[in-house]
This record gives C-alpha cells, sequence and structure tokens, in this order.
C-alpha cells in the first residue's frame, strides 16, 4: 500500500466527514424546482407553486402534515382541516383504513382484496410520494407483493380499467420524428433511473400491450424503496408499438395502439429513437430493459450495452439472483461453493429468463474450474434445458440461434438414455438432478410426476427453484414441493410462498428467489460510479455479493435469500460491490462532484458510506416559496 493511501485509511473517519460534508453541498448547490433533501429533513426545498397547487404536486404535498407556519408561508391557511397531523399520525390513519379492508376480508387474501390494497396504495402514490414511500418502506414485506409480483401483474391485466391519473411517459409508434423534442415534456430536470417496457411479455402473462408501463412502475417503486433513488428522479416508460394480444385488440376500452406489433426495423427505429432521446436529455440516466419478448430482450442488450448504460434485467439481474441461489443450494447441502461446478442443473424455459441464467451459472462454473477449454467443456455438460419442445439438443430444427449454445449433443442425450424432445419427466429421470429450476411462465408445469421424480435425484438437498411470475404461472408451490419430494428440500419461488409447516416443529422455507434483489443495486452502483456502461464484472460481483449475504446457520436451514425486510442493507452492499468494481475496471467517471479520481481514492468503507449517504429517505423537508 502506498504512504498516501495508507495515510488515507487512517483518516478515513476524516473523509467521510467530508464527503457528508460535499454531498450537503451537492444537495444544496442542485436545488432546483424539483428537488428536496434528503436524510436530515432540514435543508429547505424551494418550491415555485403555492397554494392548491401544492396540495395537487404529489412531490411536495405533505397534506394535513403542513405546520401553520408553512400553511401561512404558502398560502395554504383554509385549504385543509385545521388538526396539524405528524407523518406518524398521517400514516396510522392511513393504516387503519387500509387494515380496515383486511378485516372486510373474511375469506382472506383473495385477489379483489390484493387489488383493492393496490387502488388504495396508488391513490396515496398519487396524492403524497413521501407518505407513500414511507407506508411501503416500513411494511415492506406486506407492501411489496401488492406494487411488485404478484398484485402487479394483476394490475397490468386490468390497467385499461383502473388507469385515473397518468404516471411515466408513453413513447408510441406514433410518435416517431417526435421523440427527441417529446422527451422535454417530462418536468424533471434530472432522471437517474428509467425502466422501460414495450409491454411485450409482462411477468408470465404474456403480451399486454400498453398496460404493461405497471411493471414499470413496480420496479420503480423498489428502486426508490430499495435504492434510496429519489422518487423526483425517476421515470416509468412505455414504449407503445403496438400488440399482438387479440383480445387487447378487440376491446374498445384498451388504452394503447390497436394495431399490431411492429416487427424489425420498424421496430428497432423506434427503441433507437427513444433512446437517442432520452440519453441526449439526461446523458447519466440508466435505462433497465424489462418484459421485453426474449426475440427482443437479447438483440436489444447486445445492441445498447457497449454505447449505453443500460441492462436487461430479465436477462441479466435474474441470472445474477439465480446464480447467488444456485450457490446458497450447495451451501445448503453442507459443501463449500467451490463444489458448484458439480451440480447437475435441469432447467425448463429458454427465455430470456432462462438463458440468461443458464449462460452465467455455466460462466460461473467456468471460472470455478480454471476458466480454460476443459472447463468450458464441464461447465456446459451439467445443464439439461427443457423447453416447450422438450429437451433442447442438436438436433432441433429451426432451432432458435439464442438458444444454440445450449443444446445438447445428441450423443450425450443419448448416453444419458435421452432425445430431442424428451419430456422434463423423462429428463428429471434420467439426469437425476442437484436442481430443478423453472423459468417458463407455466403455472404447475413441475406436476406431481415431475416431482416424484425429483425424488431420484442424486443430491442430499434437492433444489426446487420454480421461478416464474407472478405467483399462478409458478412451476409448482412450495407445499407442493415439501409434501412430494421431501423435508429436506431447498424451494425458492419468484413470487412470494408462505413457509410450509413441516410438523414436528421443523419449518420449510419458501424463498424468494426473484431478480428485485440485484437490480436496484445494479442501478444504484451504476449510478454512483458513473460508469458508462454495465460490464459483465460489475454485475458478477452484485451476485457475489448476494450471495456471501447470506450466513452459513441460515442457509444450512434452506434459507438461500434474505428477507425482503433486509432489502434496503443488500441493496446497499450490492451498489458499494457495483461501485468498487467499476472503479476496479476503470470505468467509474464519478457522479455530480465525486468524479472519477476522487472515487480511486475511497475505501471500501468510504463506498459504502458515500453509497448510504446518496440515498433518499421519505422525510418532509421544509418548503419555502419562490417565484420562478
Ligand atoms: N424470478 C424472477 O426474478 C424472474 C422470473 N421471470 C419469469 O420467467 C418466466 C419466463 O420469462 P421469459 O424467459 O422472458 O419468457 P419466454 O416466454 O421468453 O420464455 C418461456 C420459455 O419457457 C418455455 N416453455 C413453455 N412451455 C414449456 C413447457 N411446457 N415446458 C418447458 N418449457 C416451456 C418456452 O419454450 C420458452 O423457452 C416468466 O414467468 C417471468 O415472470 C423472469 C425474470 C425474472
Ligand atoms: C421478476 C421479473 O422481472 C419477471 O418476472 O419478469
Ligand atoms: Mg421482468
Amino acid at each position: 500500500m502506498s504512504n498516501f493511501s495508507s495515510q488515507l485509511r487512517l483518516s478515513s473517519s476524516s473523509i467521510i466527514k467530508r464527503l457528508k460534508q460535499r454531498m450537503t453541498m451537492t444537495t444544496t448547490m442542485m436545488i432546483d424546482r424539483r428537488s428536496f433533501t434528503t436524510a436530515e429533513g432540514s435543508r429547505p426545498t424551494i418550491v415555485h407553486k403555492r397554494s392548491l397547487d401544492i396540495l395537487h404536486d404529489p412531490w411536495f404535498n405533505k397534506g394535513t402534515a403542513f405546520s401553520m407556519t408553512e400553511r401561512d408561508r404558502l398560502d395554504l391557511r383554509g385549504l385543509l382541516p385545521p388538526n396539524v397531523m405528524t407523518s406518524q399520525q398521517q400514516i396510522d390513519r392511513f393504516m387503519v383504513d387500509l387494515k380496515r379492508l383486511e378485516a372486510q376480508a373474511r375469506d382472506g387474501p383473495s385477489e379483489p382484496y390484493a387489488l383493492a390494497k393496490w387502488r388504495i396504495l396508488n391513490r396515496l402514490h398519487d396524492r403524497n410520494e413521501t407518505m407513500y414511500y414511507k407506508v411501503l418502506m416500513d411494511n415492506i414485506e406486506e407492501y411489496a407483493p401488492i406494487v411488485y409480483t404478484p398484485t402487479v401483474g394483476l394490475a397490468c391485466q386490468n390497467y385499461s380499467g383502473l388507469f385515473r391519473r397518468p404516471r411515466g411517459m408513453y413513447f408510441s409508434a406514433t410518435d416517431r420524428g417526435e421523440m427527441m423534442s417529446m422527451v422535454y415534456n417530462w418536468p424533471a430536470e434530472q432522471v437517474d433511473m428509467i425502466v422501460v417496457t414495450d409491454g411485450g411479455r409482462i411477468l408470465g402473462l404474456g403480451d399486454l400491450g400498453v398496460q404493461g408501463i405497471g411493471i414499470a412502475i413496480g420496479k420503480l417503486d423498489l428502486y426508490v424503496a430499495a435504492a434510496g433513488i429519489n422518487p423526483q428522479r425517476v421515470l416509468p416508460v412505455m414504449i407503445d408499438v403496438g400488440t399482438n394480444n387479440e383480445k387487447l385488440l378487440k376491446n374498445p376500452l384498451y388504452l394503447g395502439l390497436q394495431e399490431h406489433r411492429l416487427d424489425g426495423e420498424e421496430y428497432l427505429s423506434v427503441i433507437d429513437e427513444f433512446m437517442e432521446a432520452v440519453f441526449t436529455r439526461w446523458p447519466h440516466v440508466i435505462v433497465q430493459f424489462e418484459d421485453f419478448q426474449s426475440k427482443w430482450a437479447f438483440k436489444l442488450l447486445q445492441r445498447y450495452r457497449d454505447t449505453y448504460r443500460m441492462f436487461n434485467d430479465d436477462v441479466q439481474g435474474t441470472a445474477g439472483v439465480a446464480v447467488a441461489g444456485l450457490l446458497g443450494a450447495v451451501r445448503a447441502q453442507g459443501k463449500p461453493m467451490i463444489d458448484f461446478p458439480k451440480q447437475k442443473i435441469v432447467v425448463a424455459g429458454a427465455g430470456s429468463a432462462g438463458l440468461g441464467v443458464v449462460n452465467a451459472a455455466r460462466k460461473t462454473m467456468k471460472r470455478m474450474l480454471g476458466n480454460n477449454e476443459s472447463a468450458c467443456e464441464s461447465a456446459r455438460s451439467q445443464f439439461w434445458v427443457v423447453d416447450a419442445k422438450g429437451l433442447i439438443t442438436e438436433e432441433r430444427e429451426n432451432i432458435d440461434p439464442d438458444a444454440v449454445s445450449f443444446a445438447r449433443k445428441i450423443k450425450e442425450a443419448e448416453h444419458q438414455g435421452l432425445r430431442e424432445g424428451a419430456s422434463l419427466v423423462e429428463v428429471v429421470q434420467q439426469v437425476k438432478p442437484d436442481v430443478l429450476l423453472g423459468l417458463s411462465a407455466v403455472g404447475g408445469l413441475f406436476s406431481t410426476e415431475v416431482l416424484e421424480a425429483m425424488k431420484g435425484s442424486t443430491s442430499t438437498r434437492p433444489a426446487i427453484f420454480a421461478m416464474s411470475n407472478p405467483t399462478q404461472n409458478a412451476e409448482c408451490t412450495s407445499e407442493e414441493a415439501f409434501s412430494i419430494v421431501g423435508d429436506n428440500v431447498v424451494f425458492a419461488s419468484g413470487s412470494p410462498f408462505k413457509d410450509v409447516n413441516l410438523g414436528n416443529g421443523q419449518i420449510g422455507h419458501s424463498n424468494q428467489g426473484n431478480n428485485m434483489y440485484l437490480f436496484p443495486g445494479i442501478g444504484l452502483g451504476t449510478l454512483l460510479s458513473g460508469s458508462r456502461i454495465i460490464s459483465d464484472g460489475m454485475l458478477q460481483v452484485a451476485a457475489e455479493c448476494l450471495a456471501a449475504y447470506m450466513k452459513e446457520e441460515d442457509v444450512l436451514q434452506g434459507i438461500i435469500y434474505p428477507s425482503i425486510s433486509c432489502i434496503r442493507d443488500i441493496t446497499t452492499k450490492v451498489a458499494a460491490a457495483v461501485v468498487k468494481e467499476a472503479i476496479r475496471e476503470d470505468l467509474a467517471e464519478g457522479y455530480r462532484d465525486m468524479d472519477g479520481r476522487e472515487l480511486q481514492k475511497l475505501s471500501e468503507e468510504e463506498i459504502v458510506a458515500y453509497v448510504k449517504n446518496n440515498m433518499w429517505n421519505p422525510v418532509y423537508p421544509t418548503l419555502v416559496y419562490k417565484r420562478d
């Protein structure tokens, strides 16, 4: 270590102090009409509106929590009931209303009940963002399944009916040639994070067209809650290129373009124009691609990843989360992670998610085996990929070009007693895998027969990952996995399931294996590092960080993912790991007044402090009016 860097370490607490000061200064300097302070809530925010305009602006509205002096300052006196409430009293009042719904739902949780909760939360989101995120963050275990999977799926399916107030931006095929100017219609001067979808494949629910904007909103809710991205700097985007969903095409109340999806070069030109427009207005923004059909997911990722700050959550986020879970499943067997390359893995589903997972898991095995040719071959031979047509081998006719490198050699298949197109149950029976992982979007695909076949697994602790969303699309339930395969199973699913009571005081743990554990940290880490691209290395360290987060004693009990209540903590760590890797790869150009060179000087501890200090918290700032 150089003298300089050891001195740096010695004085790390003073540097953290310096960091804090600098970041406070940055906040002050950057105050614009839309920004407001975060942690302390004491620094005033300048607003350029008053009276009812303030009450109708969810970015600034505090409702009954406006103090009397603020009511005077902002011409609000008389426009609100006189009793000034604390933010906690406001939340208590809101929760009484929400919980009343629970008491009325005598049949227990049901879809209409979940959707009613979504509507109540959505209305709060429209009225008062600070309070909305406070409620969400304080009750994340209860409300993540409402604003995110599974209920967000239901909300998307019903979006044309549920739509009240717009949120986010809509770019459509009819806006070609206009995007560069219309992007300036968005009121925020600064946008850090965009989640964009074309609605082509929303969760496992298929083509939902324009209604898919709900998933972009739900993902960004997690960016705010988990990563502390300022809600005034997130932008959900729907690119409406039409829909091939016949029901929507015929529905007179559908809100999107009622024409078939654009394809080929026409489609690409729309997405190209959108990317150029948003990166022209906000050169530092990060764009997360979400729920595109697989045929576009891979193509667009290849097209943009070396030029723009973007990633595909379904391909790359899911891959990292799955790899972390697969490593956990090895540890749950009492084995070291380095034994991962010995695992036999059957994957059902060869779309953006399934192939993304196999690709990343193979790379991890290869690295563990020494990264040479034989390591590559060895890693390849551990995976068996099955799609709607059965086992994928080199004999597959008209094989999807994205799946070619995952096809088994016909000799290998025969050696295993299998053939092209063998059914999932046959593959499981013959391979006797350690892990059965589903990303097929087919609810119940892991039938009793398939799960019975998993009893033949050569693992001491077979793992079942039913990762498809939402709940009804999960390949099996946790109850089915434990009751059919056995108490020793390691279980994970994309949408949450309850733990299973195994009797004798034992619990079968239901883990949630969802990309929500990575995408917020990948986004935040990229933002704060100022990396121009999102490298494989940055994604890799994110996955490793998630894997390392789990403690040995938990993993041995079959707990391979953290509880969602830790999501802010895990996101902080993932983001710090991503920043560190971007610095190591010399990609980090810095963020605001923390330039690349300053970043290079930070110790690990300082990087974590830097991340934490840049996370937004739901605290009402003091508002001060100034004329435009
Ligand atoms: N847990 C998580 O974090 C994530 C879960 N997902 C879920 O993964 C699912 C798939 O997403 P994509 O790959 O983008 O969709 P996709 O539609 O591109 O792929 C589905 C794949 O499943 C295959 N399949 C269909 N029927 C099958 C059957 N009977 N047996 C075996 N395979 C079958 C299809 O041939 C295709 O290869 C969705 O339900 C999505 O919600 C996606 C991303 C993240
Ligand atoms: C979780 C997610 O990204 C999906 O199901 O598509
Ligand atoms: Mg997705």
